[in-house]
């Protein structure tokens, strides 16, 4: 491990600007899905533990959103700049903790700091409005402020980059941070406490809490001084969360589950279909919420198709994300592999025909081969339920229509990707496809200048872009009157 790696390799929570254990001292075990090894134990906080980091942030946003907007873009450009300065030492933290390959983590952490200098930048361009009054003698303005404390929950599959696209925004708003990042995950989590701490960030403003997560999810949603709550994981605990904070009426971002479908058309230049499907299959061994879960192959160009992502397939290497050249890491855990194993079992029983992969890799632990499925029905679970992991089930469609009702035969909407080389086809298809994330002709889009964000029950809101920034701002309509004029 690099002596930078230990640095960061914090097993407490960041209250308050100051570094605490659990109240009941106990921990939960961190561990390495490469070897299965325990990494460390980090603090299984609560309700109690949770309110008292609420309570610091709070306090903290009583000064902190009294900033400029240019003191706090100085802190956020201080912090991306210890991002990129300790970026190996984060990513290999980030591999060791969830199993991707290093190039990945690399860019993960190299994105993380790339949405806070976005931020910084954003925080300074948030304008209000004056609008015509429709009285001579009264004026009308519309001002923007910090919502307040930010409930921020992240999941295990980019624990850098998704606390970034919400602690820099608030940041860059004027608002203070409770974070639970996931369990699996918690170290690139309270890494940003390290981080915020050496930026300089007044303590309370961020604050980063590991354990229990439905005592602190609880906490974060009922207590009434969290003014907003952003989440990214499952639907099924999106859902749950905005119903809890529908009793203190607080503003809900959810970056939930997709279910991506990949459109291959006839006309589509296969080369380049073929490297997009490999990239929007296969990152992060197919455990990210824009991952292709369905390609829908048009019938002139499907053999073709199947045979080339075959070849390509079986050409990724799998191994220990440290390991050059790793191109494939572990799942995150045994019970993702069981997930991918019965949506294997239950398409090959339907007809489904492995054309790779298709088992446990030989380096055992929860090491999975890439698999590809040919002959996918509409029946199998996977058309409706998100896979997570690296199997790439492939349908067959003969018109454009079938191909896009079968695409957003879905209750999900995050992202979609499409290839092909008609114009016309290109904007028919875009309008058609109910996503909030459109690829064509590419499959790897996710930039900090763009909004990310689903439709349906994908979510709601957006992060990135200067979309970004708006569910951090209350919208405040002023009349002045008065004015004798
Ligand atoms: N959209 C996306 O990016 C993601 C989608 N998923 C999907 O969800 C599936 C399950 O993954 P999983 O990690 O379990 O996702 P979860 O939604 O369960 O976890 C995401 C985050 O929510 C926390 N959490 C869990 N339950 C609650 C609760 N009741 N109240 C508040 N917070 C809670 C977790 O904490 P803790 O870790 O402590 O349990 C974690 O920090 C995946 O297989 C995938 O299909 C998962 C992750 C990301
Ligand atoms: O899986 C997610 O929740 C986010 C994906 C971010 C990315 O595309 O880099």
């Amino acid at each position: 491990m690099l002596q930078k790696t230990s640095h960061f390799l914090r097993e407490a929570n960041y209250i308050d600007g100051a570094w605490v254990s659990a109240d009941s001292e106990a921990v939960i075990d961190v561990t390495n899905p490469a070897n299965g090894q325990r990494l460390g134990g980090v603090p299984k906080s609560g309700r109690a533990e949770t309110k008292r980091a609420i309570d610091a942030a709070q306090k903290a946003f009583q000064t902190f959103s009294k900033t400029t907007a240019n003191e706090r873009a100085q802190i956020l450009r201080r912090l991306h700049d210890l991002i990129l300065e300790n970026q190996d030492a984060l990513a290999e933290l980030l591999v060791l903790e969830q199993g991707k390959p290093l190039a990945e983590a690399k860019g993960e952490v190299g994105m993380s700091a790339a949405y806070v200098l976005w931020f910084a930048e954003e925080g300074r361009r948030i304008y209000g409005d004056t609008v015509p009054s429709p009285w001579a003698d009264r004026r009308i303005l519309v001002t923007k402020e910090p919502v307040g404390v930010i409930g921020a929950i992240t999941p295990w599959n980019f624990p850098s980059s998704m606390l970034a696209r919400k602690i820099g925004p608030a940041i860059a708003a004027g608002c203070t941070v409770v974070a639970k990042p996931a369990s699996q995950t918690p170290y690139s989590g309270l890494a940003w406490g390290v981080l915020a701490e050496e930026a300089g960030i007044p303590a309370g403003v961020v604050n980063i809490i590991t354990g229990s997560a439905s005592e602190i999810g609880n906490e974060l949603c009922e207590n009434p001084l969290v003014r907003k709550i952003t989440f990214t994981g499952s639907t099924d605990v999106g859902k749950i969360m905005i119903k809890k904070c529908a009793d203190t009426v607080k503003k809900v971002s959810m970056e939930l589950g997709g279910n991506a479908p990949f459109i291959v058309f006839d006309d589509a230049d296969l080369d380049r279909a073929v490297e997009g499907a490999i990239a929007a299959k296969y990152r992060n061994s197919g455990q990210t919420c824009v991952c292709t879960n369905r390609f829908f192959v048009q019938a002139g160009i499907y053999d073709r198709f199947v045979e080339r992502m075959v070849e390509e397939t079986k050409r990724l290497k799998v191994g220990s994300g440290l390991e050059e050249g790793t191109q494939q890491g572990p799942l995150i855990d045994g019970d993702a592999v069981e997930k991918v194993e019965a949506f294997i079992k239950d398409a090959t029983s339907k007809g489904g025909k492995v054309e790779a992969g298709g088992k446990r890799h030989e380096l055992g632990g929860s090491f999975f081969e890439p698999t590809v499925i040919s002959q996918a029905t509409p029946d199998m679970d996977f058309m409706q339920d998100e896979i997570f992991g690296p199997v790439a089930p492939i349908f067959r469609f003969d018109t454009e229509e079938e191909g896009v009702a079968m695409a957003n035969d879905t209750a999900f909407g995050l992202a979609c990707y499409f290839y092909t080389s008609d114009l016309g086809r290109s904007f028919r298809v875009m309008e058609g496809l109910k996503y909030g994330l459109v690829g064509v002709n590419e499959g790897i889009i996710t930039t900090v200048e763009a909004p990310f964000g689903g439709l349906k029950e994908s979510g709601l809101g957006k992060e990135g872009g200067h979309q970004g920034i708006e569910d951090y701002l209350d919208t405040k309509y002023v009349c002045i009157g008065g004015l004798g004029l």
